[in-house]
């Protein structure tokens, strides 16, 4: 919540996506267009919070972070592939908001 453009950077996808997949549905582009919005991924990204290069002004916002981190805890990638089967074999699925944390798995936004 305290990084605007990072949070405005994540709801552009959500619009992106959304927008896009009404306009090949309409449109007939034969393709689907979902979003997966993971919480912690055990990846080397989340290394990243331990370098202030990465970070720059945000570093101050590190122990939040891992805070976080602690509560909700890191899923797996094994879960996100899951995840994004379900997506690729569900043909309904066009413009959904797949997410996926610890505390509730693999559910989905309505809007
Ligand atoms: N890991 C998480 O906790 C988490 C949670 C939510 C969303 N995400 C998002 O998932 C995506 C993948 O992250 P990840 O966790 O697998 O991170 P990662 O660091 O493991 O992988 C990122 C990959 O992107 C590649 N990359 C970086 N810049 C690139 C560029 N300009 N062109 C091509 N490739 C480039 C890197 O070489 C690396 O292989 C990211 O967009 C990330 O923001 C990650
Ligand atoms: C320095 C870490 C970089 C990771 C960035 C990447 O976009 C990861 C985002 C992961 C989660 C989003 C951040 C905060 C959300 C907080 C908790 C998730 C709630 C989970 C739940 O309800 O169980």
């Amino acid at each position: 919540a305290h990084c605007p453009v990072y949070t405005a950077s994540k709801h552009g996808v959500l619009g992106f996506t959304r927008s896009l997949a009404e306009a090949s549905r309409l449109g007939n582009y034969g393709i689907r267009i979902n979003a997966l919005c993971p919480s912690f991924v055990n990846t080397a990204i989340l290394d990243t919070i331990n370098h202030e290069e990465n970070l720059g002004n945000f570093y101050q916002f590190k122990d939040g972070v891992k805070n976080l981190i602690k509560v909700f805890g890191v899923l797996e990638p094994s879960v996100i592939a899951d995840g994004f089967v379900q997506l690729l074999e569900d043909d309904s699925l066009n413009g959904a908001v797949m997410k996926i944390t610890t505390t509730k798995g693999v559910h989905f936004e309505n809007y």
